[in-house]
């Protein structure tokens, strides 16, 4: 939405794609959550919604104008936490959807946030290095007013990182007169960052990848891997698996999908994607003339890390794996939902199998507030606990009511945001 001529994307006819899945994710909770169903329907509806136009001086000198929005779905467990994403495909629906899942992935987990997630419309490898930083930090103004250590807490999502939330917390910071760390979390370590907050969301897909592995009787070693999104989450997930043994026999990037049967040196493909901005042409393996092959590889194990409703009708009946493990936020319809667990699936959901992300985002900014700094292994080992305790907790939820993981984790997300609810005396 760069030019000043298009139309705003919250005037064009509502795209229900990603909100509408969240949508018949909680109906289809509903009939387990008992009396609390009654208020569900207050979890459909976001408490706050900000839409700003976000101007910025082109290099050239020309203005162009981006759409950004800041959603904050829920707070009755605490400030609103979730990240900002930059992608020309973001929109108010979308963002609406993922602050959602954030509010149930937060209380999954049981860290003590409500939801929210922010975004703008850009492609940002259209814009140079300056033109980057004048958005952000013309974003971060634009929201200022709804964000703060206790009101809500950006992180990096997709297309952004530690120097976005660099110039963030600089810049929100400025219009505040002092140095705050806690506004934002996964920035560069010298600025209060975490240890380990950049391999976390990555490093929780492998842990619970393992215990889900492990209730399959699949061993890690040797087991076959195929990773769709090789960013902060699939690239690390695949660095981890290999690491511990596992063949990473597919990875797909926006650009380019490259399969190696005996495996992908996962290493040498992330320093070629550093150099080269994509898996595309990296040597030692095949390249898929179709992206759509990619589903019906053979292997053990398939990770969707990249964009929403990558899994659905047209290629659910296709997969091989006998576990997916969701890196991604809303990678799969419901319709594909169905199929896959028709087929005997396993699939760990988004909002427990990606929560490490957010988990060390916690470990963050509990250590910017006592400005008292953990060692990586503290964290780390701090994490691994938190997403087997919480795997376990839904594993046996979903045994005890013959439910699929992601009902039961949506059955411990909403009775915990639920009963806060009750607790405080917000329900309608
Ligand atoms: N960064 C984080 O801490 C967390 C991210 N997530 C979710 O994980 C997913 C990936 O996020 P990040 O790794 O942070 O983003 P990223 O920007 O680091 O990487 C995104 C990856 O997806 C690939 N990609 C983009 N469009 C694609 C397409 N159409 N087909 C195949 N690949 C495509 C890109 O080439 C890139 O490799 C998103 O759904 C995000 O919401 C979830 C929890 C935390
Ligand atoms: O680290 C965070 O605060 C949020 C990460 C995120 O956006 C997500 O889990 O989808």
């Amino acid at each position: 939405m760069s030019s000043k001529h298009a139309i705003p994307s919250y005037l064009t006819p509502p795209d229900i794609g990603a909100w509408g899945v969240y949508l018949e994710q909680i109906d289809r909770v509903t009939p387990y959550l008992g009396s609390l169903a009654r208020w569900v329907e207050t979890m459909k509806r976001p408490k706050r919604i900000l839409i700003v136009d976000v101007p910025i001086e082109r290099d050239d000198g020309t203005v162009a104008h981006f759409e950004g929005y800041r959603v904050q779905h829920n707070t009755s467990r605490g400030p609103g936490k979730g990240g900002v994403r930059f992608h020309q495909d973001v929109s108010l629906s979308e963002v609406m959807a993922l602050s959602a899942w954030m509010t149930i992935k937060n209380a999954a987990v049981n860290v003590p946030y409500g939801g929210a997630k922010g975004g703008i419309r850009v492609d940002p490898k259209t814009l140079s290095r300056a033109e980057l930083e004048r958005m952000t930090r013309r974003y971060t103004s634009e929201i200022n007013i709804i964000i703060g250590p206790n009101k809500d807490i950006p992180a990096p999502d997709v297309n952004t990182n530690e120097q976005i939330m660099a110039w963030m917390m600089d810049t929100y910071s400025m219009n505040q007169g002092s140095t705050a760390s806690g506004v934002v979390t996964g920035k560069p370590i010298s600025l209060g960052g975490s240890l380990g907050r950049h391999e976390a969301t990555g490093r929780g897909v492998f842990v619970v990848g393992c215990e889900a592995a492990g209730k399959r009787g699949l061993e890690i070693k040797g087991a076959r891997i195929a990773v769709q999104g090789f960013g902060n989450v699939g690239g690390v997930a695949a660095r981890l698996f290999a690491a511990a043994g596992a063949k990473v026999v597919a990875v797909q990037d926006h650009a380019a999908t490259v399969v190696r049967n005996s495996g992908l040196d996962i290493v040498a493909l992330q320093a070629y994607v550093t150099q080269h901005g994509s898996v595309a042409g990296f040597p030692d393996a095949e390249q898929l003339d179709d992206a759509a092959q990619f589903w019906g590889l053979d292997c053990d194990i398939l990770v969707p890390a990249a964009l929403e409703q990558q899994i659905n009708r047209d290629n659910a009946a296709q997969i091989k794996a006998s576990i997916v493990l969701e890196g991604a936020n809303g990678p799969t319809t419901p319709e594909a939902d169905d199929i896959l667990h028709d087929r005997g699936i396993l699939l760990v959901p988004d909002v427990i199998a990606n929560a490490g992300g957010v988990t060390v985002s916690y470990f963050e900014w509990v250590q910017d507030f006592s400005s008292f700094f953990w060692t990586e292994d503290e964290i780390n080992s701090r994490l691994t606990r938190i997403m087997r305790e919480a795997f376990a907790a839904v594993w046996a939820l979903a045994e005890e009511k013959k439910v699929s993981l992601r009902t039961a984790a949506f059955i411990v997300g909403c009775t915990r945001v639920l009963q806060a609810r009750e607790m405080r005396g917000l329900y309608p």
